[in-house]
């Protein structure tokens, strides 16, 4: 008889499945999705850490609860692959985060088992709790379940949803997977405060019953020891979450299912907003990422029996390199420099600045707007703020970038990554939108590099002036045009010619000038490097206007209200009639896949923008070369 690697696993097809199982099954079960969870993403690539920290609360949420009756909400949802796996695409995993296949996070579109989209993160409080009082208002018995990590927790949002929860009394459960891990070591006063929650119950009671719930946790273990002399003899006060109107229930062990299943149980049957607080490991059972998970967070592919190998020194770096490099030059040349991150310290390139410069390094976690307006805050002062965030995060900080940093005209440089496609995460983290968001703010610029050396010299530039300025920067690497190790910026809001065509002028904005460029040649097209989405270099402008019979822009980023939005009110306002074609990114959200492949898809590669530029001007482009006959070389 054919045997099988995950016996059990095989045949949970639905949660209903596992309902069924005996608390022994499920511990086996837990074992194989944790197995399975693992052989998947080392094929795929993913998300790893966060799954593996998850897979016992998995099972226990959807063996207690009626999902998807009851509603299921996963904070950022980077930690939901096990749930997928039990909601019926397990068949699908290969597909992971690959076009067309399962996203990287829950999507209301691809399973009634998720019930809410997430990825960016700290939603999930706020939605669960309007699911619980649409459910009360509609007269429907259901749950609502909210699951945040504590790197989630610090965000403000979160807060406005417990501050709301806490009065609303709606039939909510919020429970707090702590793991003492945002992507990087978690930051701020509320880390402090989980961990002494932790020494004061948690440790205590584990050892009172004689039994270590701690078991697998041991940097816990140590934490509590080491806070433990403070607890002695302390009563336990109410925690936040009891003030906050929550009946708080915690610390306790989820990796332990007789834990776990016992609890929720009980929670189920109480009324009101419940909060219960869940200890895991990020990494659990896979020993490479439980002693690394940081690296584990978001591997690529890779040979589980191995583990990650370091890579050979790339030829070319990545923008967040060249960013991280000018960061440490700049710091070391102007003192009044601060960099800040809200928690992506490694995904923005800050781990060498934090540690030559750990004075004026600062993670604020998870919380855009407060570093926006910390930001203003330091600009103030006089020091020179650097920001360093993706940009679909700013999306986050938006009233502060107007209300507190533009209205002020305060020189705070934000420094985009992850501007344009960003391929496995999709539309939720896709940097479609900043050139739009950031030009129609007054005092604001928006510098936009088409490689490595323009990115470094624009930083120099954006860093100064005396006004806030946007660069954006794509995910990876560009071109392969090594920086200069001069710190000198490029004259600022111009642009310059790179390519003297004939009757259409392409005015690109960023790195797709390559792709423009090699479009041109075959249309025999004049290329611009604008470099600036706002301000415009009105003077080139005028030129390639009065020299050309129609203009193209071309941009990653939403085509409405973008780089070549601006040039269309350029020339409405200076009353110029000539034809435009806009390329850049639809209207409509661009979802996961290869970024080549999607560029590609989206005209956006050189023989896209030929495409469409021969479409709209055929007879002012060089024709197309005939085709070869067949055998001609
Ligand atoms: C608004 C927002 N900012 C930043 C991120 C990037 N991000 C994704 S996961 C993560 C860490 C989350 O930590 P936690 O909630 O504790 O989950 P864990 O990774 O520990 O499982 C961060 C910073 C995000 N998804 N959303
Ligand atoms: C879940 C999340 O928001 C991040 O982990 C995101 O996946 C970052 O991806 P990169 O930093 O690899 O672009
Ligand atoms: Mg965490």
């Amino acid at each position: 008889m054919a045997t099988t690697e995950y016996p059990l696993l095989e045949h949970v097809n639905d949660p209903a499945d596992l309902r069924s199982l005996t608390r022994a099954q499920l511990k086996q079960l837990a074992d194989e999705l944790r197995a399975f969870v693992l052989e998947s993403v080392a094929k795929t690539g993913g998300h790893l850490s966060s799954n593996l920290g998850v897979v016992e609360l998995t099972i226990a949420l959807h063996a207690v609860f009626n999902t998807p009756e009851d509603r299921l909400v996963w904070d950022v949802g980077h930690q939901s692959y096990p749930h997928k796996v039990l909601t019926g695409r397990r068949a699908r995993m290969g597909t992971l985060r690959q076009l067309g296949g399962l996203s990287g996070f829950p999507m209301r579109s691809e399973s009634p088992y998720d019930t809410f989209g997430t990825a960016h993160s700290s939603t999930s409080i706020s939605a669960a709790l309007g699911m619980a009082v649409a459910a009360r208002q509609k007269g429907e018995e259901r749950h609502a379940i909210a699951v945040i990590g504590d790197g989630a927790m610090t965000a403000g949002m979160a807060f406005e949803a417990l501050n709301n929860a806490g009065v609303a009394d709606a039939n909510l459960l919020v429970i707090l997977n702590d793991n003492d891990m945002s992507i990087s070591p978690p930051v701020g006063a509320l880390n402090r405060y989980l961990a002494q929650l932790m020494s004061g119950r948690f440790y205590a009671r584990a050892r009172d019953v004689g039994k270590s719930v701690l078991r697998g946790v041991p940097p816990l273990l140590e934490l509590a020891k080491r806070l433990e002399q403070q607890a002695k003899g302390m009563v336990v006060p109410a925690t936040l979450f009891e003030n906050f109107g929550f009946n708080y229930i915690g610390p306790i062990d989820g990796h332990d299912l007789d834990s776990l299943i016992p609890t929720l149980e009980n929670l189920k049957g109480l009324k009101g907003p419940q909060f219960l607080h869940v200890v895991t490991k990020k990494g659990q059972g896979y020993k490479l990422a439980e002693q690394d998970p940081v690296a584990y967070h978001g591997p690529g592919k890779f040979d589980p029996q191995i583990g990650l190998v370091k890579p050979e020194a790339p030829a070319r770096q990545t923008f967040t390199q060249v960013f991280g490099q000018w960061l440490c030059d700049m710091a070391g040349k102007d003192e009044r420099l601060v960099a800040i991150t809200p928690a992506m310290r490694e995904g923005s390139g800050l781990v060498e600045f934090e540690r030559r410069f750990p004075e004026r390094y600062h993670d604020v976690g998870i919380a855009e707007q407060h570093a926006v307006t910390f930001a203003a805050g330091l600009a103030c002062e006089g020091l020179k703020p650097v920001l360093a965030i993706y940009s679909t995060f700013l999306q986050r900080g938006y009233d502060q970038l107007i209300h507190d940093v533009a209205l002020q005209k305060l020189p705070v440089v934000f420094a985009l990554d992850r501007a344009g496609i960003v391929g496995a995460d999709g539309a939720t983290h896709c940097g479609a939108f900043d050139i739009a968001y950031a030009r129609c703010i007054p005092n604001m610029a928006v510098a936009c590099p088409a490689d490595e050396r323009e990115c470094r010299q624009l930083l120099s530039s954006a860093f100064a002036q005396d006004h806030p300025v946007t660069v954006r920067y794509p995910r990876g690497a560009g071109v392969g045009v090594a920086p200069l190790p001069a710190l000198d910026g490029l004259p600022y809001g111009k642009g310059e010619l790179r390519r003297q065509g004939q009757q259409v002028a392409i005015l690109a904005f960023g790195t797709l000038l390559y792709p423009a460029l090699k479009a041109a040649e075959r249309l025999d097209a004049t290329v611009v490097n604008m470099r600036w989405a706002k301000p415009l270099d009105a003077g080139l402008l005028a030129r390639m206007a009065a020299t050309h019979e129609a203009l193209v822009t071309v941009e990653e980023g939403v085509v409405t209200g973008g780089a070549g939005s601006a040039v269309a009110e350029w020339l409405a306002q200076e009353g110029i009639a000539l034809p435009l074609l806009q390329l850049g990114l639809p209207d409509a959200f661009v979802e996961h896949g290869d970024p080549v492949r999607l560029l590609s898809l989206l005209g956006l590669d050189a023989a896209g923008m030929e495409r469409s530029i021969r479409r709209r001007y055929p007879a002012l482009v060089a024709p197309a070369p005939a085709l070869r006959a067949v055998g001609e070389h």
